[in-house]
């Protein structure tokens, strides 16, 4: 299949260390410009030295690029992928570079953020921005980026079938009466998340396309069992209000009300990096365990190949300007709307 529209697509991550030396020069380029207090980056670093200072991250992006190469080839789509991130080596500047290098002008990015935020969207954008100014190459290369794809059903599958799984199993060892989902994210400051699409009231279109999905899987993969939206990973100081409840908070108060197991849906995230495995692996199952309630962790979708293949479904849609009936969502809000394209010597709108 020839995709004319696009000659290479940039798999745009997060970043993290790789190792101790990194921790703090990591740190302090995710936190550049913003108000995050000392004693948070002591504590966050913490989790990277426990882990020898490596995100598990960086190794997940290199086994989804691995696996979107074989998806590519096994569809016929001939389509180099290039991996950069925002805070850590690869950066986009490196990736951008080199794809020009190969000849490639017209990048689609693959975003690892499945949701509206300034994190997941606008950050990325002001990124392609500078990088394209920072290498010279705005009048040359052009970035599109994928839409938003919380609700795209190459996301939602593996959570459908991790939830199902962890209801069996929890159904098995006989704690079935009163299990509660709980579908996590990383929380942000109210005023952030109020800003991501104010149209849908005080939590904008973050905390919408969360609810909408949590709304879709419940009924999908757990009928019946209730459940509740909840936040980790707060960071910023404690006098700014960022979205709660706490899951933390969230368990111990389920503990009161005599539920006897919870199910922990990683929701916000799209693999089991650092935020996974600390907040939830380490913090949350450590207070389902004191309050004396059974908990699971469903996976995230990392390289699933319903995940993988629903990415290569997502190039071929925006490569082919899909009609807007047959973009694939599985929430009440629909398909989310793409974005306009970075750099080329003009920007130029996207219609829907
Ligand atoms: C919405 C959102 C996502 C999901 C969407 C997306 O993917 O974008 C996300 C992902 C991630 N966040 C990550 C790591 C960190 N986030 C931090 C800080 C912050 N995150 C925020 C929001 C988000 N973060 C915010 C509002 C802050 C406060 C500072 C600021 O206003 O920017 C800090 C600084 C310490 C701290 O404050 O916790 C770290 C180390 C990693 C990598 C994990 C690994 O290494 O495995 C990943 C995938
Ligand atoms: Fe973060």
């Amino acid at each position: 299949m020839s995709l004319n529209a696009y000659d290479g697509i940039l798999l745009s991550s997060f970043g993290g260390p790789e190792g101790q030396e990194d921790v703090i020069p990591f740190l302090k380029n995710v936190t550049r410009g913003t108000g995050v207090p000392e004693e948070r980056l002591e504590e966050v670093a913490h989790h990277y030295r426990a882990h020898n200072g490596v995100s598990p991250l960086n190794e997940q992006n290199r086994q989804l690029r691995a696996a979107l190469e074989a998806e590519l080839a096994a569809r016929g789509i001939d389509l180099p992928v290039y991996w950069a991130n925002r805070n850590w080596s690869p950066y986009f500047a490196e990736a951008v570079t080199e794809a020009h290098a190969h000849g490639h002008r017209r990048l689609l990015a693959l975003v690892t953020s499945a949701y509206t935020s300034y994190s997941g969207v606008d950050q990325y954008r002001e990124d392609f921005v500078r990088c394209l100014d920072e290498t010279g190459l705005s009048d040359e290369v052009s970035i599109d980026r994928i839409r938003e794809y919380f609700d795209h059903p190459g996301f939602v599958t593996p959570f459908v079938e991790g939830i199902r799984d962890a209801v069996a199993l929890l159904t098995d060892e006989g704690a079935a009466s009163r299990i509660h989902v709980l579908f996590s994210t990383h929380s942000i400051p109210d005023s952030a998340a109020l800003a991501s699409g104010p149209e849908f009231g005080p939590g904008g279109a973050y905390v919408a396309q969360h609810r909408a999905v949590a709304g879709y899987l419940s009924e999908e993969a757990a009928p019946g069992i209730p459940w509740s939206l909840v936040y980790q990973s707060r960071s910023g100081p404690p006098s700014q209000p960022w979205l709660e409840p706490d899951i933390n908070e969230a368990i111990a108060e389920l503990a009161e009300m005599e539920y006897t197991a919870v199910i922990i849906v990683p929701l916000g995230f799209v693999s089991d990096h650092m935020e996974v495995i600390w907040d939830l692996d380490t913090e949350a199952m450590a207070t389902a365990r004191e309050h004396g309630l059974a908990a699971v962790r469903v996976p995230t979708p990392g390289t699933h190949p319903a995940f993988v293949s629903g990415l290569v479904d997502l190039v071929i849609e925006r490569a082919t300007e899909a009609a807007w009936a047959d973009r694939a969502a599985v929430s009440a809000l629909g398909a989310w709307p793409d974005h306009d394209r970075v750099g080329a010597r003009t920007i130029q709108p996207q219609t829907a």
